[in-house]
């Protein structure tokens, strides 16, 4: 056979198979009692919520569909719920049922095929990492003992702000990106990696600051992409997007950082034998890889899996709450001014704020709340899959459809909060809401089995973060500035424009320079 008729005959014979896919899948939905949702487009399904905001898109849809609806993603069922009693549905009452993670490229390719936490598959190997943030890696016990690393790094953030920015015009995201950086690798792995070159005993380089922060960018990243092959698998060898070459590039890149991490953290404990002590959280998990009584073996694999996720997942999201935090405020001096007032009242010019004043500063606290409410940084949560076939409302929800919770439309919905659209911390004072998955209304972190782990330890860094930040300066827009309050949407909402304010320090320049 000549090449062209070849490439026609196999032409014929593709666009065939996906026909009787196309039909036989068809068929066997139409045993189903689908709920709701805008007709497919042949083949790519929804897709094209690809390259808008998709949780805007997704929200607009569900206001004409209704809080239980279904979209097509290539070949992959989808239902979205955006209600509360849809996330009581999915995250509570069946919750066992949709534990379950989909996969994709990026779990794939850049968590050690699903070896860590947030990919990883339901089952035996995923339970016990959840027992081990819970007993281990994130215990309250563990976490005060880091509360010297948090308290350092934020000093350091407000020494740098009143050194480099007073009165001038900062980039606020780079210096809180560098705090929530340097805070979880501390915790996790013992050091900072942003202050010099990382290298072998040859001396090597292994990898740069500059490096380093690409890295954890380029793989919060390409963990939010909608990658086209994730949703029509048989297009997935063509990289359309080019993102699984990005992907095997920054494994491999990320790789050679761990193993040494790992190697550097074996070789202490190999070297201080009997006197050895657990300092950080590499050695934490390279102790329970050591245990033969553990369930499932934890291996070299998963050790730098989970180190990476722990990375990955502690960084990017505080910062963010924190930039859009401060951006409400500057929207809103009357509030900015309460919360002033409430830090001044409290803490008093005299000292920083530290941890323990959390609990007192209940105004810092709801801006918290409220920034988390309107921004939540995962707007559809991650997605879940269900595992069994299950029925909601008369509607069915088969086996292998994966799931999207709206906190964002949650956080919305006029049934719900009045004037949602508004910026209103006042909302929570006296409110018995809060953000710890409780409370089905606001999920800034997910609820049931797979909500986030981390959640404690971020709202601290936020927390102590923002109310320092407010307590030590003054912040204005930069004159003739416009605030723009678009994001910009992947694994995390950012703002689509860098906060840029004008800092004044207001408190004695001695506390400055203890900074
Ligand atoms: C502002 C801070 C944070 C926010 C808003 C946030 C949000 C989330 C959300 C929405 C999920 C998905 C929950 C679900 O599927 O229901 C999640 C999962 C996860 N988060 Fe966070 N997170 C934050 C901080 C952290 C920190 C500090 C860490 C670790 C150092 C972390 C590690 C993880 C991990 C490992 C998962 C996956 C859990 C699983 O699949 O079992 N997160 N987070």
């Amino acid at each position: 056979m000549e090449l062209p008729q070849l490439a026609s005959f196999l032409g014929v014979v593709l666009a065939t198979v996906l026909f009787l896919k196309a039909v036989l899948r068809r068929r066997r939905r139409r045993q189903y009692n689908l709920p709701p949702g805008p007709k497919p487009w042949p083949i790519i399904g929804n897709l094209n919520l690809i390259g808008t905001l998709p949780h805007r898109s997704i929200h607009a849809l569900s206001k004409q569909y209704g809080p239980l609806m279904q979209l097509q993603f290539g070949s992959f069922p989808v239902v979205v719920g955006s209600s509360v009693e849809m996330a009581k549905f999915f995250l509570k009452t069946h919750d066992v049922v949709f534990t379950d993670r989909p996969k994709t490229a990026a779990g794939r390719y850049t968590t050690y095929n699903y070896s860590d936490i947030t990919w990883s598959p339901y089952g035996a190997y995923w339970r016990q990492a959840r027992k081990m943030c819970l007993t281990e890696l994130f215990s309250a016990k563990r976490l005060e003992s880091y509360e010297y690393i948090r308290r350092e790094e934020v000093l350091a953030l407000l020494g740098d702000l009143y050194r480099g920015g007073a009165g001038r015009v900062v980039v606020l995201k780079d210096y809180l990106s560098t705090v929530s950086l340097n805070v979880i690798t501390r915790m996790v792995m013992g050091k900072k990696y942003l202050e010099k070159e990382v290298r072998d005993e040859a001396g090597a380089v292994i990898t740069t600051p500059e490096e380093f922060k690409w890295m954890i960018d380029e793989l919060f990243l390409l963990n939010g992409v909608l990658n086209i092959g994730d949703s029509i698998p048989w297009l997935d060898w063509m990289d359309l997007q080019g993102y699984i070459k990005r992907m095997k590039k920054l494994s491999k890149m990320f790789d050679r950082f761990l193993e040494h991490v790992v190697d550097e953290h074996s070789e202490r404990r190999r070297r201080e034998g009997e006197s050895f002590v657990v300092k950080d959280m590499v050695d934490v998990l390279l102790q329970f890889a050591s245990d033969p009584g553990l369930e499932v073996k934890l291996n070299r694999e998963g050790v730098k899996a989970f180190t990476q996720d722990l990375i990955a997942g502690g960084t990017e999201s505080s910062a963010v709450t924190v930039e859009w935090a401060l951006s409400e405020l500057l929207k809103k001096p009357e509030v900015l001014a309460k919360a002033t007032e409430e830090l001044d009242r409290v803490v008093g010019r005299g000292r920083w704020v530290t941890e323990k004043d959390m609990p007192s500063l209940s105004y810092v606290d709801a801006i918290v709340k409220e920034t988390m409410r309107l921004h939540p940084v995962a707007p559809m949560l991650v997605p879940r899959l269900s595992r069994e076939d299950t029925s909601i409302n008369g509607y069915d929800i088969p086996a292998g459809t994966r799931v999207l919770v709206m906190v964002w439309s949650i956080g919305r919905d006029p049934e719900l909060w009045e004037a949602p659209e508004e910026f209103m911390p006042e909302r929570f004072l006296g409110s018995r809401l809060d953000v710890k998955g409780q409370d089905y209304e606001l999920l800034p972190f997910g609820s049931g089995r797979r909500m986030c782990p981390g959640y404690s330890l971020g709202l601290k860094v936020i927390q102590v973060s923002l109310a320092n930040l407010l307590h030590g300066f003054t912040w204005r827009l930069p004159d003739g500035v416009e605030l723009s309050m678009e994001e910009i949407f992947g694994l995390s909402t950012p703002r689509k424009y860098p906060l840029e304010a004008v800092v004044e320090p207001k408190l004695p320049a001695h506390l400055y320079a203890e900074a």
